[in-house]
């Protein structure tokens, strides 16, 4: 189990975290760890798909590694769902806000890859989750939360600790995953202070 890796994607809302932890399912067959929330699900968002959707109730039920509040609702992953995703592959994927990700660093230590994705101009993020389909309230009210605001910048916590991704072009991207995921399996690593 020592040798097991989490890659956590994490970055302000719409940066493409959840495209990115996709890709390394579908190209590297990583399973993501659902993790566990009390938001209203979006159009095509399934229960245990997407997310454990929970009531503020249920959500008190489970066991979490490390849970938040983001823009209103409550967010938490469990030890359990990371141990399930282990056990198909040793290599797993979960999108976590900067919160989460400095709780998995400093819990994990080297067994969580961080990745810090970013966009060179942040305003493109609004066009992302609105093409998304997002209920334009809904983004008014995310993009106005301290944690959009939070997330838009490499955490003092994660400089030197998380790789940054660049995701402003997509085709570009998916090359420096390839390298990023190439280097880590082999047991090689990347300057973390190096952009992608
Ligand atoms: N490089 C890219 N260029 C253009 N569009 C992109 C790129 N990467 C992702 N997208 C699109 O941006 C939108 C937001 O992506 P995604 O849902 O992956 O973001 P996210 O970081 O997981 O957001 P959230 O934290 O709000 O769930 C999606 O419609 C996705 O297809
Ligand atoms: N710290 C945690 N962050 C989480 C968890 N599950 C998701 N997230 C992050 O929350 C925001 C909002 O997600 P959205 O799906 O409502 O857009 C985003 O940054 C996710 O990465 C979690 O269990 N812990």
């Amino acid at each position: 189990m020592k040798n097991n890796k989490v890659f956590v994607i994490t970055g302000a809302t719409g940066v493409g975290k959840t495209t990115i932890a996709r890709y390394l399912q579908d190209t590297y067959r990583m399973p993501r760890v659902l993790t566990h929330t009390t938001r209203v699900p979006r159009e095509r968002e399934e229960n245990g798909v997407a997310y454990y959707f929970e009531t503020d109730s249920s959500f008190e039920e489970n066991h979490y590694l490390e849970r938040v509040q983001y823009a209103g609702h409550k967010y938490g992953s469990s030890y359990e769902a990371l141990e399930r995703a282990w056990k198909k592959n040793a290599y797993v994927t979960i999108v976590l806000d900067t919160a989460g990700a400095i709780t998995y660093a400093r819990e994990l230590g080297d067994q969580a890859v961080i990745v810090f994705v970013t966009v060179t101009h942040p305003d493109m993020l609004i066009d992302r989750v609105q093409v998304r389909g997002d209920d334009p309230l809904i983004v008014k009210q995310r993009i106005d939360s301290p944690e959009f605001l939070r997330d838009v910048t490499l955490p003092r916590e994660l400089k030197n600790v998380a790789y940054e991704l660049a995701n402003d072009d997509w085709a570009k991207t998916k090359v420096h995953l390839d390298l990023l995921v190439s280097d880590i399996m082999s047991g090689r690593s990347l300057p973390k202070k190096d952009k992608m």
